[in-house]
Formats: C-alpha cells, sequence, structure tokens
C-alpha cells in the first residue's frame, strides 16, 4: 500500500483556541521524519487526528490516501505509541497484546514475536500495572509494532527509558525507516533527533514552521530549532 501520511489544511479548534493550523505536510516512507515544536504546538493532536482519534474542524489527514477510519485493518497499517501506560494495570503485557491481536485479527504469535523485540519476553506474564515506565514505553512500542504495519508513529518513545533504552530504539526506528516503512516521531530530545531523523517537520502555535531534511540544518539543531521557533513559545523564558 501507499504508505504516505498526507495532511491538507488540517486543523483543530478547541472552542476559541486553534491547535491545529492549517496544518498541509506530507510524511514519506523510508525515512525517519522528527515531529518538533514546543509544548502546546499541536504534535500531539495532530498525531490523536491522524489515527482517528481526534475529529479534525476542517481539513483532512490520511494515510496512503485513506482516511484512519476508512483502512480495513488499521493496527495493520498504522502503529501508534501516544500514552505507554495504556495497557490495563492488571492485565499482563502478554494479555494486553493478545487481545489487541484478536481484535485485529492480527495472528497470535506476532504477541511473542514482538514481546522479543521490545525484550520484554522475560516479564511477560506480569501485570502491566507494576512496569516501571522505561518498561511500560516497550510495552506501548511492541503494541504498535504488533500488526506488522508499515507505517509507525511514536509520540514522545524515548520518555522515560534509560540509555540503553534510547540507544534500542535509536536502532529500532532506523531499521523500521530501511525496511521502508513510514516513521514519524515527536520528540524534544534534540540531540537524540539529531542521530535517528533524517528529515524534519517543525510546528509552532498549531502552524507549519520548517519542512525540510536533515541535511539542510547546517550547525546544531537545537540553535536551528531555538532560532525557528522563537515566536512560537507560549510558556517558557
Ligand atoms: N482536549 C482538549 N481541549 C482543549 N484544549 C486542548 C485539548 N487537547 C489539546 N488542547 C490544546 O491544544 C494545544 C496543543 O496541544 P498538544 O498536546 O497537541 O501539543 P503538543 O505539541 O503535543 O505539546 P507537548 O510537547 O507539551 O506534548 C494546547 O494549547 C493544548 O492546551
Amino acid at each position: 500500500m501507499n504508505q504516505t501520511i498526507t495532511l491538507e489544511g488540517l486543523t483543530k479548534r478547541y472552542g476559541r483556541a486553534t491547535a491545529v493550523d492549517e496544518l498541509t505536510c506530507a510524511v514519506h516512507p523510508g525515512v525517519v521524519t522528527g515531529f518538533l515544536g514546543p509544548n502546546g504546538a499541536g504534535k500531539s493532536t495532530t498525531i490523536r487526528m491522524i489515527v482517528g482519534l481526534d475529529r479534525p474542524s476542517s481539513g483532512r489527514a490520511a494515510v496512503g490516501g485513506r482516511p484512519y477510519h476508512a483502512l480495513p485493518a488499521p493496527l495493520r497499517e498504522v502503529g501508534v505509541l501516544l500514552d505507554g501506560r495504556s495497557a490495563h494495570p492488571r492485565r499482563s503485557a502478554r494479555d494486553h497484546l493478545r487481545m489487541l491481536a484478536a481484535s485485529n485479527r492480527i495472528r497470535d504469535r506476532r504477541v511473542t514475536a514482538v514481546l522479543e523485540q521490545v525484550g520484554l519476553d522475560g516479564v511477560a506474564d506480569r501485570r502491566a500495572g507494576t512496569f516501571s515506565l522505561g518498561m511500560s514505553q516497550r510495552l506501548g512500542i511492541a503494541a504498535a509494532l504488533l500488526g506488522d504495519p508499515g507505517v509507525l508513529i511514536f509520540d514522545e518513545p524515548v520518555n522515560g527509558l534509560d540509555p540503553g533504552g534510547i540507544r534500542w530504539i535509536r536502532g529500532l526506528m532506523r531499521g523500521l525507516a530501511a525496511e521502508g516503512r513510514t516513521v514519524l516521531v515527536s520528540s524534544h530530545l534534540l540531540a537524540e533527533m539529531e542521530q535517528t531523523a533524517d528529515h524534519l517537520i517543525v510546528i509552532g502555535r498549531g502552524r507549519l514552521l520548517a519542512d525540510t531534511p536533515m541535511t539542510s540544518v547546517t550547525g546544531s539543531l537545537e540553535d536551528a530549532y531555538l532560532a525557528l521557533t522563537a515566536d512560537s513559545v507560549e510558556f517558557g523564558s
């Protein structure tokens, strides 16, 4: 399938506030695209609209030309990590993934495969509520990978991961892109993005500020980012 994510005039208003403002851009397969912007810029809201958790006020978000809700087997086409702590705390990691697999007609052996892939095979039968933040993030990543999707979206995946985990997810994202998948990742960790992303989409106050290959960033990403977003920071210095 066509694995490009396309946003066309994507807009989300909450009352009089505009969280996402006429966003038009595309996220392509085969590369890691970093999705950057200050707190409150609209990254999570954009991701939620891509995966059908929020309705756009106007405009469109599509994957392979189709809105998420029109995909016949969404988890097999788009994997998303939004909040690592999404599993029921009393349910084991394995059961959480089994339920997701069953509801999306994904074979049970994928559960074992993704548990191994994220390094949770040794704790698969422990309740998710006893997991550390980093382990919960890994479980969320396992859920995103479950359907072997061509499109992966990670909202702050490095959150809570230790240095070994950070290196692991960097390799995971690079590997997924090298397999030809579309990888969109939001993060505030610019040094990490500098090592991971091939392409950058930067938003501020819901608007597109930059859509550019990493190679066009001269000097440090931090300097370039802070200059670009200087007028778009709602909170902070
Ligand atoms: N359900 C909601 N109701 C009202 N306003 C909302 C809602 N969800 C988000 N917003 C507002 O939309 C704006 C964008 O928020 P969003 O969470 O998308 O930003 P973000 O770029 O992901 O931020 P962060 O980096 O802090 O996670 C913020 O001003 C936020 O307060």
